[in-house]
């Protein structure tokens, strides 16, 4: 059951361009509370686009984005504040430890002293990764940076996760341990999550779908409403895009 309220992130009519060339175009679209919503779309259909937008990397000229009813635009403070981001890049700060980097994210968000250290242990502990936490970030592996960095995007309490494609580049293992994890999240603590992906093996059949293609929103709903009228999901996001990718040449 939906939990009462605005939706963890409402995003309408959004727009964006590089240039003369259109990245997005009005894309609507809501991410439910306490559920896992999956944005799905091939290479450069404009799923980092749209997280630069929600995060306010770029600012939104057209359309509207709210995160829990707050204004991404004229509440940046109250709309970040909820909102924990996981980039496609890497970005932890690999000279610093693994709990130096949680610490400095932590004061980023006005949470210093004791109660950071505490919330560092928490977090790292949940990704089974607080024996690491005094190692510098450049001796973990692939799949372990990305469990600290989704452990720093959880240190604040955000109600709403968006991971921007988080698992790729990694082997089958540390991918299902990630995606168990987020699902966790969502499943006992009500974490709000939007999971950028093309990875349809991903998803599952209860979970919530937004099909992203070249800029627009071509299909939304439940995986399995999404797949009804095909064989599969996978049959039907091959409908949906088989005019290919948006970068393809
Ligand atoms: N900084 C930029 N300058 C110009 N064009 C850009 C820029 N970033 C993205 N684009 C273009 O905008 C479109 C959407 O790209 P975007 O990176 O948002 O897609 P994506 O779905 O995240 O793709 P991928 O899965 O490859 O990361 C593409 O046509 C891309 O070439």
């Amino acid at each position: 059951m939906t939990p009462p309220g605005p939706p963890a992130l409402m995003v309408e009519k959004v727009s964006h361009s590089y240039g003369s060339r259109p990245a997005l175009r009005d894309v609507t679209l809501t991410v439910p509370q306490s559920r896992f919503t999956a944005l799905l779309g091939l290479n450069g259909a404009g799923k980092t686009t749209l997280f630069s937008l929600v995060t306010r990397l770029f600012h939104t000229r057209q359309g509207s984005i709210q995160v829990l009813g707050h204004p991404v635009a004229r509440e940046p403070g109250e709309a970040l504040r909820r909102l924990g981001v996981v980039f496609q890049a890497r970005t932890l700060d690999l000279d610093l430890s693994v709990m130096d980097n949680l610490l400095y994210h932590a004061a980023l968000h006005g949470i210093g002293g004791r109660e950071a250290r505490a919330r560092a242990e928490a977090v790292l502990r949940d990704v089974e990764l607080l024996v690491r936490a005094r190692d510098r970030a450049r001796l973990l592996s692939g799949g372990q940076m990305r469990r600290v960095e989704i452990a720093r995007a959880l240190l604040h309490a955000p109600r709403l996760l968006v991971l921007d494609e988080p698992t790729v580049g990694l082997d089958v293992a540390s991918r299902r341990s990630i995606l168990r994890h987020v699902r966790d999240l969502v499943q006992n603590r009500g974490v709000a999550v939007l999971w950028a992906t093309h990875l349809l093996d991903e998803i599952d059949p209860g979970d919530a779908v937004v099909v992203l293609h070249r800029g627009r929103v071509v299909a939304a709903g439940e995986a399995g409403e999404v797949a009804a009228g095909a064989t599969d999901l996978r049959e039907a996001f091959m409908r949906l895009t088989c005019d290919g990718q948006d970068d393809a040449p």
